[in-house]
């Protein structure tokens, strides 16, 4: 009751009206957290959020959520958004930590202050490397996966084929060869690949309920999480401890990966220590490879069930480069793929919910008061959640058409902060660039391989948002291809 009398006092004398309140309607006090759940599990998790802000009014953008015995603030404000992203005031909440900390130990994604900084400077370097710009990564991991397509020698057309799981094992293989130096060659279907595909899964459906109780995340615990993190921790470990006895220059030149950019390699340059080696690199594996793959199924997704749009982009890509692979350079100037990928994350939202707590008491400049126009007082403690999906589908920033697929919209929209799909600010994604080119390059050929992209998913239809930490398809990715044999060789 203290407390709050002094927020109260506190709140007033800097200017601050409270946000309206989103209830429980239970008397405990979780119905609200307990609804989400339930969405969530019916892929539907950012719908609700949106759905239960506009409740209040599509004008209702900050609202303040009481559950059990404590509070949180949702924000689909952009400028309040910046001032998360961006204040000193604000970092990433120790539920989050706490959540991550049995998979990934302390590292980039799971710390905060001076331990953050470290693994921030250990790491950024090698992301403004020309190195990570190896076409011929992919292209080797990408024909894998062609190896999986086969199509039919008179139609040309591959039976119908969920991409969604083949894409995953593709971003697997690229980025643990990227990361490690040696591919978990997961399209090759080789059983200990596989089952470091399901431990990661499997792991991340866990973190992602603890994440979602929040305080009582302890709640989600059990042998079985604890065995999946041991079996990727035994993964990563071997390699590590493989690499720490052999460093490069000792290795034999005749194993074309160790002459090749790892970032194991450069990261083994800066520290001998296993567990910081280990940390490190499966954040990075974490924080890539399953945003990529799913990014990677989504354009492939809505480019199936908008012929026009598939069309058009395959004409701007074979205009350009015919049926040679494309630079990545090229690529990411190539305007209508960029718009392409970004009408994609605006309408999925790969990652569709951000979160920051208050470090000490402070302020966000909007959302209080009966017209949401006043500060709002945040004390220390606080968690806010950002859900980015709410945020890039407000009628009244994107206009009448935001909930259709139009990437025509990129060729005048210019976005600020409603538009933070890689984050912002000083925690801003580190391989955004990688990321975009891996999806640019792999979209490119297959533009160049295949004149068609047919949906063939049965159904309602509707977009499932399937909730794993990133938000996939819940229906996954189901078409076929038919070849165009006279553009490719
Ligand atoms: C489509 C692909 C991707 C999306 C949508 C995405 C999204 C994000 C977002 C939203 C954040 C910020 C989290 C926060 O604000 O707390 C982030 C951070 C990060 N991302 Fe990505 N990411 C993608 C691909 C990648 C790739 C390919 C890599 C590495 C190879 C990567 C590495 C990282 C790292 C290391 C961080 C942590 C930065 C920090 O906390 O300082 N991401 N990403």
């Amino acid at each position: 009751k203290l407390k709050k009398r002094h927020n109260n006092a506190k709140a007033a004398s800097l200017g601050c009206l409270p946000p309206p309140v989103l209830r429980s309607t239970n008397l405990i006090g979780n119905s609200i957290l307990r609804e989400s759940m339930k969405a969530t599990k019916e892929d539907r998790g950012p719908q609700y959020v949106a759905e239960k802000l506009d409740s209040i009014s599509p004008d209702c953008h900050t609202v303040k959520v009481p559950i059990i015995d404590y509070e949180i603030i949702v924000t689909r404000d952009p400028e309040n958004a910046r001032t998360l992203f961006t204040s000193p005031d604000f970092d990433i909440s120790h539920h989050r930590q706490l959540s991550w900390m049995p998979l990934l130990g302390k590292g980039i994604f799971t710390s905060r202050g001076d331990i953050w900084k470290h693994s921030r400077a250990l790491l950024r370097p090698q992301f403004a490397r020309e190195m990570i710009s190896d076409p011929q990564l992919e292209e080797h991991h990408l024909h894998n996966l062609w190896g999986q397509l086969t199509a039919d020698a008179t139609t040309g057309w591959t039976s119908k084929v969920d991409l969604a799981p083949l894409f995953f094992r593709f971003t697997l293989d690229t980025a643990t060869e990227f990361i490690f130096g040696q591919s978990a060659n997961s399209l090759l279907q080789r059983d200990g690949a596989k089952d470091l595909s399901r431990h990661f899964n499997a792991a991340k459906v866990w973190i992602d309920k603890r994440g979602a109780l929040a305080k009582f995340y302890w709640l989600m615990n059990s042998k079985e999480f604890k065995e999946h993190c041991a079996a990727i921790h035994k993964f990563a470990d071997g390699i590590v401890a493989d690499r720490l006895a052999h460093p490069p220059e000792k290795s034999d030149p005749e194993k074309g990966a160790a002459s090749r950019f790892n970032l194991l390699n450069e990261l083994a340059k800066e520290t001998q220590n296993p567990q910081e080696l280990r940390n490190e690199t499966l954040h990075v594996l974490i924080a890539g490879r399953d945003t990529t793959g799913c990014l990677l199924g989504w354009v492939v997704y809505f480019l199936a069930r908008h012929p026009a749009v598939y069309a058009r982009l395959r004409r701007e890509i074979l205009n350009q480069f015919g049926d040679r692979p494309a630079d990545f350079r090229s690529l990411s100037q190539l305007s209508y793929l960029q718009w392409v990928i970004n009408e994609t994350l605006r309408v999925v939202t790969v990652i569709p919910l951000n979160e920051r707590i208050a470090l000490r008491d402070t302020v966000l400049p909007r959302g209080g008061g009966p017209d949401g126009k006043a500060r709002v007082f945040v004390p220390e403690g606080t968690q806010v959640l950002i859900p980015l999906y709410a945020m890039q589908h407000r009628k009244d920033i994107w206009g009448a058409d935001v909930e259709e697929f139009r990437p025509e919209r990129w060729e005048t929209y210019r976005a600020g902060w409603e538009f933070i799909p890689f984050g912002a600010g000083a925690r801003k994604c580190l391989g955004q660039q990688f990321g975009r080119q891996e999806v640019s390059y792999v979209v490119s050929r297959f533009c160049q391989k295949y004149d068609r992209i047919e949906n063939m998913e049965e159904g309602d239809g509707r977009i499932r948002l399937h909730h794993a930490i990133e938000n996939r398809s819940g229906t996954g990715v189901q078409v076929r291809l038919h070849e165009a044999r006279s553009a490719t060789a």
